[in-house]
């Protein structure tokens, strides 16, 4: 029987605080490794699930009917490095013998994922929406193309398929009944990549309430229909929980942060609500968001390009329609 296996998505210690170190991403790739034909197992990548930590990753794993933990520690070098982090997952592969790793799609896990391609001769296919195998054990990673136009399925004829999950593409859902978790601790050799670097220091970035953008569940984008004036957007983001986005033109015009663009020179964004407001729609653009679940649009010209792949279309002010949704929401709440 194969072995499917699972990168657990956990945040660093400094950026989870008290809360959760791992990302409900997790589950969504769980939940898919277990619909496919073959054993899971999950890989934590470092030393630090320990105490708490163990048993909030156990707890989900237990949820999610996945019975193996496997601790993958390089010792001694700093996980955060992706070198040291594919010397890890190179060796849970060898000891467990998978067939498939998945992993949440993101800029670091398909680097992470070209180099362990390098590595292993693996086949990759990356920001896909699901997954299958075939009748004969072929891996098949089904990915959108062309701005979301076109639906591509990917099959990897390598013995090692390496794929990369967008966030929200599948729903999380429980075991029909919770298993016993095992916990197995793997101690892999660095490689000289990995040994050469030495992190003299850290610079922790700025943290928000709000989600981060990548993976948020609800995105609010403001483009160049806001002039300038991002509070009606980041206001119906807090009430709906959610982050902020923008088009480049608001980036460029230096309205909000360049961290904060979503599209093909941005940030990829696949979250189950995405809502645009004085966006147009262009290619550039939908590059970046075309997965999204349920695309609604907030646009005073009713020709604007978006309405002609969004789900739901305001056409009016967003300075008069922003306001009154995030009105409308806190009233029903
Ligand atoms: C190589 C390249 C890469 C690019 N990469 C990206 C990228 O990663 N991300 C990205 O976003 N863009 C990118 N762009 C730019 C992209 O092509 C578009 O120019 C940009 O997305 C348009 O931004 P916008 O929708 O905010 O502005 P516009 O296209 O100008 O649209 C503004 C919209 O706001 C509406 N509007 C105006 N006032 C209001 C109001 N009061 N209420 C409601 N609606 C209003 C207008 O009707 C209009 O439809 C790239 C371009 C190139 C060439």
């Amino acid at each position: 029987m194969s072995t499917i296996l699972v990168l657990l998505d956990h945040l660093p210690t400094e950026a989870a605080g008290d809360g959760p170190r791992l990302r409900s991403t997790s589950a969504e790739l769980l939940t898919l490794a277990r619909r496919l034909p073959g054993e899971v197992v999950a890989a934590w990548i470092g030393s630090d699930a320990q105490g708490g930590v163990l048993d909030e990753v156990t707890g989900v794993l237990a949820e999610q009917g996945v019975a193996s933990l496997l601790r993958v520690d390089v010792p001694g070098l700093d996980h955060g490095l992706t070198a040291v982090q594919v010397d890890a997952v190179a060796a849970a592969v060898e000891e467990t013998g998978a067939s498939l790793v998945l992993a949440r799609s993101s800029f670091e896990t398909k680097e992470l994922m070209a180099r362990l391609g390098v590595r292993t001769g693996a086949g990759i296919v990356s920001d896909v929406y699901d997954v299958t195998v075939d009748d004969a054990g072929v891996v098949v990673g089904s990915k959108a193309v062309l701005a979301g136009s076109w639906s591509t399925h990917c099959a990897v004829r390598a013995p090692l398929a390496l794929v990369t999950l967008r966030p929200h593409s599948i729903l999380p859902e429980p075991a029909p009944a919770p298993v016993e978790v095992a916990v197995h601790d793997l101690h892999a050799e660095a490689s000289r990549a990995a040994a050469a670097v030495t992190v003299l220091s850290r610079n922790a970035r700025p943290t928000s309430e709000r989600p981060e953008l990548a993976e948020a569940e609800v995105v609010v984008v403001g483009g160049r229909g806001t002039n300038g004036d991002f509070g009606p957007v980041e206001e119906l983001a807090d009430v709906l929980g959610g982050a902020v986005g923008a088009t480049r033109v608001a980036t460029d015009e230096g309205w909000i942060g360049h961290e904060a663009q979503v599209g093909q020179t941005g940030v990829t964004i696949s979250p189950r609500l995405y809502i645009g407001a004085g966006v147009s729609g262009a290619v550039h653009h939908r590059g970046g968001m075309a997965a999204s679940v349920t695309v609604v649009a907030i646009n005073e010209d009713p020709d604007a390009p978006i309405f002609e792949f969004c789900d739901y279309g305001i056409v009016g002010d967003l300075t008069e329609v922003l306001p009154a949704l995030s009105a409308e929401i806190r009233a029903r709440r």
